[in-house]
């Protein structure tokens, strides 16, 4: 499948170097250090290992929320994290141990890959182990691959069966 073997794109740093994006992070209360260096431009440092697991029982909407731009910042770090429905996942340890290899979780890094995920796992796999790994939610992370439809005989996957 195409996107599978697509390889990484650049991360954009115009987030990073952002004054507002910065007192944005600073509103939402996360973990980061900013700096200004004498220019008018602001720096930071996100402290990713500050993310942490969630307890199980908490539902997407009580999880922390984590703004869109410190997630797909993620790309320029060592950290997997990846976003399945709108939900933070750490994979940065388990992509080693993930049957479907860590390429393709690398490939995905600081995106969505939501319908993607929902094509090789079911809920089930989710439970056990993606709950683990979510350390927050997130808004506004895009997927950077159309969904093809799929279909069964000549009735279009998700249609009403009416
Ligand atoms: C929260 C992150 C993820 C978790 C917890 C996870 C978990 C799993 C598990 C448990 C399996 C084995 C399934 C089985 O035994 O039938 C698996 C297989 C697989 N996963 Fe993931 N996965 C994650 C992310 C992803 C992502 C982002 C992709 C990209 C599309 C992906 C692609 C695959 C593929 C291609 C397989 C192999 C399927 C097969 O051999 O039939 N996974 N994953």
């Amino acid at each position: 499948m195409g996107w599978l073997k697509l390889g990484r794109t650049v991360p954009s740093t115009q987030d990073i170097h952002d004054q507002t994006a910065a007192r944005h992070h600073l509103k939402d209360n996360c973990a980061i250090h900013i700096e200004i260096l004498g220019t008018d431009k602001a720096t930071f440092e996100i402290d990713y290992e500050s993310y942490r697991p969630q307890p199980y029982h908490l539902s997407t909407s009580q999880l922390p929320l984590i703004s869109g731009d410190i997630v797909r910042a993620v790309k320029g770090s060592d950290r997997l994290w990846i976003v399945v429905d709108n939900v933070v996942f750490d994979c940065t340890e388990f992509a080693s141990e993930h049957p479907g290899g860590r390429t393709v979780i690398e490939s995905f890094t600081g995106e969505d890959c939501s319908w993607q995920f929902w094509r090789f796992h079911n809920k089930s796999h989710m439970r056990k182990d993606g709950l683990p790994l979510r350390i927050g939610r997130t808004e506004g992370v895009v997927n950077r691959f159309k969904e093809r439809p799929r279909f069964h005989g000549l009735r279009r996957h998700g249609d009403d069966e009416a």
